[in-house]
């Protein structure tokens, strides 16, 4: 690249001499607006109870969530995106996904009234769902149906839409639904809403925390999600997604998981040159907040530089459930 600066006309450490040098040629900066910060809700009210294996993170009935929120948009962060733990009605098709009175929409009614400026998204999937922890529908062998399972989907996203949700999160990985829920919006008027499609989702051991989370974990079992989500060896298949689901109506793409698929997240934004995020999942901040609690590992330092990670990698936002922690740190 620089064939002919040579040493000592060139000395790349004079420019990290000094701290006002280091700061002129800083190529990527994070700041609050990089942020989305997920959260887990509860039925009923006055609730709120630790996640074992993700040391900070709690779910929350709506009440308490108020707060949250309130925080959240204090502190500058831009979204919120909404993980339901469903403790009655899970059956073996999800048909709670859709139920207007769900939580899910109560909770984003509620929200969007409270602090309509804050970005609310909600996730597409079943999993909170079904009996059985799969995010769609079976049939008798155990394979995850895509069509039918699209169609609930759909229904899904209309009913979040209709309860005034900004953003939909499909995180399903089932083929041509992001086609399927962009006409139902467009049919039913929703012309405002917007998709952030999971298009390379891959089959991750680092979601096993967001499992307990939820409480989809025990309903799994050893089942797993092959058959639907990505290969983490592959690499081109990531961009085929993703020109998919552009192609259908995305408006945003998601890398995930984060930290071990930096790559993904370059080859993404290089290619297509569209709001790219990434998700810095559970197990990454499983992994992480054990070395902090250990002393292992220096907190802030690892958590803002795991985060100005993914900036560099290209991506125009992360979600994290270091976004408060973060949010509160860059604001001293
Ligand atoms: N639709 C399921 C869903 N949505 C977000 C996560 C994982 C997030 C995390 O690990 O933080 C998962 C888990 C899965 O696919 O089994
Ligand atoms: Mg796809």
């Amino acid at each position: 690249m620089f064939t002919n600066r040579y040493f000592p006309a060139t000395r790349m450490r004079r420019m990290r001499r000094d701290d006002f040098s280091r700061r002129l040629m800083r190529e990527n900066v994070l700041t609050c607006n990089d942020l989305i910060y997920p959260v887990f809700v509860l039925e009923g009210q006055g609730r709120e109870q630790a996640v074992t294996s993700m040391p900070g993170v709690v779910r929350q009935s709506l009440d308490k969530l108020l707060y949250t929120a309130e925080e959240a948009l204090q502190l500058g962060i831009p979204m919120l995106s909404l993980f339901p733990v469903i403790e009655t009605g899970k059956d073996n098709s999800g048909e709670e996904a859709f139920n207007p009175d769900g939580l899910v929409p109560t909770v984003v009614r509620e929200l969007k009234t409270r602090f309509p400026e804050l970005g609310i998204m909600t996730d597409l999937a079943l999993d909170p769902y079904t009996v059985h922890g799969q995010d769609g529908i079976l049939d008798d062998s155990g394979y995850v149906l895509n069509d039918e399972t699209t169609e609930i989907l759909v229904q899904q996203g209309l009913c979040h839409a209709a309860a005034g949700v900004d953003v939909l999160g499909p995180s399903d990985m089932m083929d041509g639904r992001i086609g399927a829920i962009r006409s139902a919006l467009e049919d039913e008027g929703f012309i405002h809403t917007k998709i952030l499609a999971y298009s390379a989702k891959y089959a991750s051991a680092f979601y096993g925390p967001f499992r307990d989370a939820v409480g989809s974990a025990a309903n799994l079992g050893k089942a797993d999600k092959y058959t639907y989500q990505m290969d983490p060896a592959n690499l081109d298949e990531a961009l085929y997604e993703v020109a998919m689901d552009l192609e259908e109506g995305a408006d945003m793409v998601m890398i995930k998981p984060g930290m071990p698929y930096l790559d993904v997240i370059r080859r993404v934004k290089d290619h297509f040159k569209v709001p790219t995020y990434a998700y810095q999942v559970s197990g990454e901040y499983a992994m992480l907040k054990a070395a902090f609690q250990n002393g292992w590992l220096d907190e802030e330092k690892c958590m803002l530089e795991s985060l100005l990670a993914f900036k560099r990698a290209g991506a125009d936002g992360i979600l994290t459930y270091f976004a408060m922690d973060v949010a509160r740190l860059l604001k001293r």
